[in-house]
C-alpha cells in the first residue's frame, strides 16, 4: 500500500511519569506497509455533502479535532492503533473523494485492519460503504460466492434517505447505498436509531418504510426500553454477515453535542447510546465504523469532539 506522509501533529498531550500510564498519543503510530493488523483511523475531510445539503459547513475540520480530543485519553487497549492519514475532498469533488475513501478502506480491510473513519459530513457513509462493498466483491468472497448481507446501523437524528437524483449530499448516503444494493442484487439492511420525527419529512419516513428500515425514534429510546431495543439490535445483527456502524453526532442532545451542522432538539443521551453501541461492538460482526458531522466551528469547549473521542475509546476498548 502506498501511504502519504501522515501528519502526527494532533497526537500530543499529557505525559505521566509513572509506569502503565499511556495515553492514545503515546500508543498510536502512523500506518506503514506490512504492519500487524489493528485499529486504523482514517480521516474524511469533507464539507461538500453538508454544503450541498444546505447545512452549516465546517465538518472538514472534524478529523483533526477528533484526533486532538482522542490524543489525551487513557490507553486501555492491548492491540495496535494506527493513523492512516486523511482523504481530502477538494471543493465540490465529493464523488472523487468518496471513491478514494472506498479504495483506501478496501486496502485497510484487505490488510486485516478495523477501519474507523473520522468525518466529515455524513456523506462519509457512502464512501465507507463503498470500501466494505469492494472488500466483499473481491475474491475470495465472504461468505464464498454469495451476496453479502451488510447491516448498516446508524445512530442519527436524521434518516439521510433523501432522493439522490436531486443532488447526492450528506442527506442521501443511505438512499445511494440502497440503490447500489439493488443494482448488485444485494439485500439492503438498514437500522436507524434516534430519529427525530420533527426533523424528517413524511417523504423520508415513507422511503424508510418502503426500504423496510428498522427505525427507532429519539423518544422511544429511554432507560425503560433500552433492553428491548438492545434485543432488536441483536436480532438485526443476527441476520447480517457483517455490520457497518455509522455514528452521526447530531443524534446526541444539542447540550451534549453542540458542534454539529444540524443539532437535535431532543436527542439521545450518551448514557443510553453507549450500551447500544456496546452491543454492536461486541457482536463479532463489526467490520467498519465511522463518526460523522463534527463541526468544530459550533463546538463549545470541545464537548462534541470529546464525545467523539469517548465513542472511539468505547468502540475500540476490546481490542
Ligand atoms: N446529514 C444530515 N442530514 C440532515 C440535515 C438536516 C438539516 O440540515 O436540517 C438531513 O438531510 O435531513
Ligand atoms: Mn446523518
Ligand atoms: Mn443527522
Amino acid at each position: 500500500m502506498s501511504i502519504e506522509v501522515i501528519d502526527m501533529s494532533p497526537w500530543a498531550g499529557r505525559e505521566d511519569p509513572e509506569p502503565d500510564s499511556l495515553r492514545w498519543h503515546q500508543a498510536i503510530h502512523p500506518l506503514a506497509d506490512d504492519t500487524p493488523a489493528g485499529v486504523a483511523l482514517i480521516g474524511f475531510a469533507s464539507d461538500a455533502g453538508v454544503a450541498r445539503n444546505q447545512g452549516r459547513i465546517g465538518a472538514a475540520a472534524g478529523p483533526r479535532a477528533m484526533r486532538k480530543a482522542l490524543a489525551n485519553l487513557a490507553w486501555h487497549r492491548h492491540g495496535r492503533a494506527y493513523d492512516a492519514g486523511d482523504v481530502h475532498c477538494h471543493g465540490n469533488a465529493l464523488e472523487t473523494a468518496q471513491e478514494q475513501l472506498g479504495e483506501r478502506l478496501e486496502q485497510l480491510l484487505a490488510a486485516g485492519h478495523f477501519p474507523l473513519v473520522l468525518g466529515g459530513g455524513h456523506e462519509v457513509a457512502y464512501g465507507s460503504w463503498l470500501g466494505l462493498a469492494r472488500h466483499f466483491e473481491k475474491p475470495p468472497l465472504e461468505p464464498a460466492n454469495e451476496a453479502p448481507t451488510i447491516g448498516i446501523i446508524n445512530f442519527d437524528a436524521h434518516l439521510d434517505l433523501r432522493d439522490p437524483s436531486h443532488v447526492p449530499s450528506s442527506g442521501t448516503p443511505f438512499a445511494q447505498i440502497a440503490e447500489q444494493c439493488q443494482a448488485r442484487g444485494w439485500p439492503f439492511r438498514y437500522a436507524c436509531l434516534g430519529i427525530s420525527r420533527a426533523a424528517n419529512t413524511r417523504a423520508l419516513f415513507a422511503r424508510a418504510e418502503a426500504l423496510d428500515v428498522l427505525v427507532r425514534e429519539d423518544h422511544e429510546i429511554h432507560a425503560g426500553t433500552l433492553d428491548t431495543i438492545g434485543h432488536e439490535l441483536e436480532a438485526f445483527i443476527t441476520d447480517c454477515d457483517a455490520v457497518y456502524l455509522t455514528l452521526d453526532l447530531d443524534v446526541l442532545p444539542a447540550a451534549e453535542a453542540p458542534g454539529v451542522s444540524a443539532p437535535a432538539a431532543r436527542g439521545v443521551p450518551l448514557a443510553l447510546l453507549e450500551p447500544l453501541i456496546g452491543i454492536v461492538r461486541d457482536s463479532g460482526k463489526l467490520r467498519l465504523a465511522d463518526l460523522a458531522e463534527l463541526n468544530p466551528d459550533f463546538d463549545i469547549d470541545n464537548r462534541t469532539a470529546r464525545i467523539a473521542a469517548r465513542l472511539i475509546h468505547h468502540l475500540t476498548l476490546n481490542g
